[in-house]
């Protein structure tokens, strides 16, 4: 069927809107018309050539909902009509990863940057000439009807409004699960949040669920310290030199428990001002991507064992996301998870260049893209 979605032609490049030739989905696989996709800083990383991919054309877009179009009898049940969240990192649920509670490190997803997304090395989706696209986490949701393995779905329920529910496949579960599972927050914590955007005010929210009373937003745009309280923030902040300060107030000199790294552009200067400042035994959770190029942190050696200092990566904030996407979306019926204070803007497809471009100028928390 022909279908529409943005791809960048190539790295360094610019989303383009374009016709797609889009397959039917086989046994496994599902098709889903796409209702809404969140604007992320990683399908900009893939505009900009710092997360370089395996296919291009390549279909942008891995934070979506939509509603199922076709599918065939299936191990989930997953029928017609069904509402799902697309998954950021799909989960096969046998690997060993998935076996052992670790869904973000699903085998699947490890081949993912290598092109195309399915094992026999076919692509369902192709420009109007025939050539293969590739698909951004293996869904492309800036494409309005995509067919996606069934590993990248999830069921939900039909009273979340889809272009809330997602904002839970990406952004909401990494930046939550990089305060409530990688950092392990703990009651009475103080946490430094470096970048308060749409992962950052996310890892705010999962500081204050996890019973934190001191959490620092740091951010340049004033924007963003503003809207930081919305979503958990004690303190509001700009610079990392002034969130250490006032961490170290806060804890008798020692330092913040945690502090999460999601600024958009990840440097080593980054990592070594978050590990500067937290305390001994604390940690420093890396959620920011950093062009794939980029090596080297400023990391004091004898610091780290002196100090027991963690550095922890994150993929997808530690989420087990069958289970955390149901989870989280009870939390906002319950009305205890912010969902409709992070979408600032709505799109259209065709204004995906301009929801990056707002994205760059601070405007945002989360842009969003409606499909109708
Ligand atoms: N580890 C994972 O699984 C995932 C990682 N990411 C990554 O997380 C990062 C953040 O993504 P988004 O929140 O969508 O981006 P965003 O652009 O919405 O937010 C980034 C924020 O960082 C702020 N910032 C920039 N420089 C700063 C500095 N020096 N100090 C403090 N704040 C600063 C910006 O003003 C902005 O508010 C990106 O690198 C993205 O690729 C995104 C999704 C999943
Ligand atoms: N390829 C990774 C899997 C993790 C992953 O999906 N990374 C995303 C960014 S995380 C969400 O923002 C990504 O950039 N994917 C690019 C793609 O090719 O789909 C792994 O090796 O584990």
């Amino acid at each position: 069927m022909l279908t529409r979605g943005a791809i960048v032609r190539e790295a360094p490049g610019e989303y383009e809107v374009v016709d797609l030739e889009l397959d039917d989905p086989q046994p496994d696989e599902v098709q889903v018309k796409v209702v809404a996709s969140g604007l992320c800083h990683s399908d900009d990383h893939i505009a900009t050539g710092d997360i370089p991919v395996g296919t291009y054309p390549f279909a942008g877009g891995h934070e979506g909902a939509g509603v199922v179009t076709k599918a065939h009898p299936n191990r989930k049940g997953i029928k017609e009509g069904d509402h799902v969240v697309f998954l950021a990192v799909p989960v096969c649920g046998h690997c060993r990863f998935c076996a052992s509670g670790r869904q973000a490190l699903c085998d699947l997803g490890a081949g993912i940057l290598a092109g195309p997304r399915w094992t026999d090395g076919t692509y369902r989706l192709h420009t109007a000439d025939g050539t293969p696209v590739g698909q951004m986490c293996g869904i492309s949701t800036f494409v309005s009807t995509t067919t996606v393995s069934l590993d990248s779905v999830v069921k939900i329920d039909d009273d979340i409004p889809l272009d809330k529910a997602c904002l839970v496949g990406c952004g909401v579960g990494t930046g939550w699960g990089s305060a409530v599972n990688a950092a392990a927050v703990q009651p009475g914590d103080t946490v430094i949040v470096m970048g308060a955007g749409g992962i950052g005010v996310n890892a705010l929210q999962g500081a204050a669920h996890a019973g934190a009373t001191t959490i620092i937003a740091v951010d340049p745009v004033p924007f963003k310290r503003e809207s930081a309280p919305t979503f958990g923030a004690t303190h509001a902040v700009e610079t990392m030199d002034e969130a250490a300060e006032l961490a170290r107030q806060f804890t008798n000199g020692q330092g913040a428990d945690s502090a999460i790294l999601t600024v958009g552009v990840l440097t080593a200067e980054h990592v070594g001002q978050g590990l500067a400042a937290i305390r001994k035994d604390g940690t420093c959770v890396v959620t920011a991507m950093a062009p794939l190029a980029e090596v080297g942190a400023q990391v004091a050696l004898g610091d780290l064992a002196l100090s027991q200092k963690r550095l922890q990566g994150t993929l997808f904030g530690h989420s087990n996301p069958t289970w955390d996407i149901r989870r989280q979306l009870q939390l906002y019926r319950d009305g205890a998870l912010k969902l409709d204070e992070l979408v600032t803007r709505t799109y259209t497809l065709d204004e995906v260049t301009q929801g990056y471009r707002d994205m760059h100028e601070g405007k945002n928390i989360r842009g969003v893209i409606r499909h109708d």
